[in-house]
Formats: C-alpha cells, sequence, structure tokens
C-alpha cells in the first residue's frame, strides 16, 4: 500500500516516520509520502486561501493550488480521503476497507476547509470519501490523519507483532474490548479477577464476554443496537 499526505504543515506528519509505522515503512509494508502543498502554488506569496465567497468568517482554500496537487499526486489506483469535521463517521469497518486499498491519498484541510469543487472534481474521476473522526472542530486535518493512517495501517499484515489481537481488539466483535490485567496479583490492595488466575480457559471467555458486554451497555448501548443479527446468545441477553 501507498500513502500519500498533502498538507501546508508536512512536519505536523513526522509521527508517521516513528514506532510501529515507521518500522512498517522501513519494511517495505507501505510507502509514505508527505507532500507541502505550497510546492504548486504560483504567486510570489505561495497562497493557498483566499476569503470566501458569501462572506462569513476565515478563509477557504484555493481549488487551483489543490487541483493541482491532486493531478500530481493522485493516479488510476487512488481513493481520496478528506478529513472534514461535515464528514462521515471514521469507523474500525471503514479502516478495514482502508487496509485493502492500493494507494490512499489524505488532503488535510485548513482554514475553514478547501473549496468544494477540489472535491467535486476529484470525484469525477476518483472514490473520494469526506471522513470525521469525531464530533469536534480541529485547527486542520493532520491530526486526523495520523489517526486513520494508524487504524488502518495497524490492520496490514506483517505491521502487528501478533496479529490474532487485530481481530480481536474492540470493535472486531462490535464490543468494547473489557478490562486487561498483568502481574502483579494484588496492586494497592487491588487484585486481579479470581476467574482469570483460574486456568479455566472457558469460564474465562465467557467472563471476558461478559465484561465486553456490560461494559458496551454502559457506555456505548449505540452499539448494541448494530449487532449483526444473531450475534448475542441466550446468556448474553441475560447480561
Ligand atoms: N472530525 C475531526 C476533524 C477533522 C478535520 C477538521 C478540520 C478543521 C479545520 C480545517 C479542516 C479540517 N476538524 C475536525
Amino acid at each position: 500500500m501507498r500513502i500519500d499526505v498533502i498538507t501546508i504543515f508536512p512536519e505536523y506528519l513526522d509521527p508517521l516516520r516513528a514506532a510501529l509505522l515507521g518500522r512498517a515503512i522501513d519494511r517495505g509494508l507501505i510507502e509514505v509520502g508527505v507532500h507541502d502543498l505550497r510546492e504548486w502554488t504560483h504567486d510570489v506569496h505561495r497562497a493557498v486561501d483566499d476569503a470566501p465567497y458569501g462572506g462569513g468568517p476565515g478563509m477557504v482554500m484555493k481549488p487551483q493550488v489543490w487541483g493541482d496537487a491532486l493531478d500530481t499526486v493522485c493516479d488510476e489506483e487512488t481513493r481520496l480521503v478528506v478529513p472534514t469535521p461535515a464528514g462521515r463517521p471514521f469507523t474500525q469497518e471503514m479502516a478495514r476497507a482502508y487496509a485493502r486499498e492500493k494507494h490512499l491519498v489524505f488532503a488535510c484541510g485548513r482554514y475553514e476547509g478547501i473549496d468544494q469543487r477540489v472535491i467535486d472534481d476529484a470525484a469525477r474521476r476518483m472514490p473520494v470519501d469526506e471522513v470525521s473522526i469525531g464530533d469536534y472542530v480541529l485547527v486542520g486535518g493532520e491530526a486526523a490523519v495520523l489517526v486513520m493512517v494508524e487504524a488502518t495501517v495497524r490492520l496490514l499484515p506483517g505491521v502487528l507483532g501478533n496479529p490474532v489481537s487485530a481481530e480481536q481488539d474492540s470493535f472486531s466483535d462490535g464490543l468494547l474490548e473489557g478490562p486487561s490485567y498483568t502481574r502483579p496479583e494484588v496492586w494497592r490492595e487491588l487484585a486481579v479477577p479470581e476467574v482469570l488466575r483460574s486456568g479455566n480457559h472457558a469460564l474465562i471467555d465467557r467472563w471476558r464476554r461478559d465484561q465486553a458486554l456490560e461494559r458496551t451497555a454502559s457506555r456505548r448501548p449505540e452499539l448494541l443496537d448494530r449487532l449483526p443479527e444473531g450475534s448475542l446468545d441466550a446468556h448474553d441477553q441475560a447480561v
């Protein structure tokens, strides 16, 4: 998979080259390109924004600059992803879909966002997703790109040391993950739940699923409504 990011703050994407993601790049599991949008400006001031039609606060990113940047960076295999508070919610399911893509290009907006015609023009020749990572407004799309790239790349074969955990993590079965524990057995007078030291793996699996169901019901009840038909057996329903 190749990932390209276009931004006016390329240094903001430096964390992509650290730790797990950095190792995935070094091992050739992914290629990452970060591009300064100002490369595609033509005026002496290297302007990337202008006043909004219709008035209102803030500035809008110019279509010409973005159009030239996307013409250069995108190809026939590209899915274009534009982080925006007005986007569709980013989910684990989308991360799994993105992990199957050959080429992802992330367009990081700043100011009040990017002239809509950039997205409309791109959508004529490639799939374009306007995506939100949560109901809050950031200063730009870069932080959202770090989140989406991490959620996507960790799913690629060979990236995680222990691939099983990608299946078992939160949202893979539609539930939140329950609590985890490690040594010591008692810490600040708090003991590890007895069942986890029982060695009875049927009981442990049951306990873990009950914890996940209880946590999901109390923190994210709407996720229970989204579970595929038949996901909850009679015991689950009783939790
Ligand atoms: N859903 C999180 C998110 C994503 C992008 C932005 C954003 C803010 C300003 C300009 C361009 C994008 N804000 C929040």
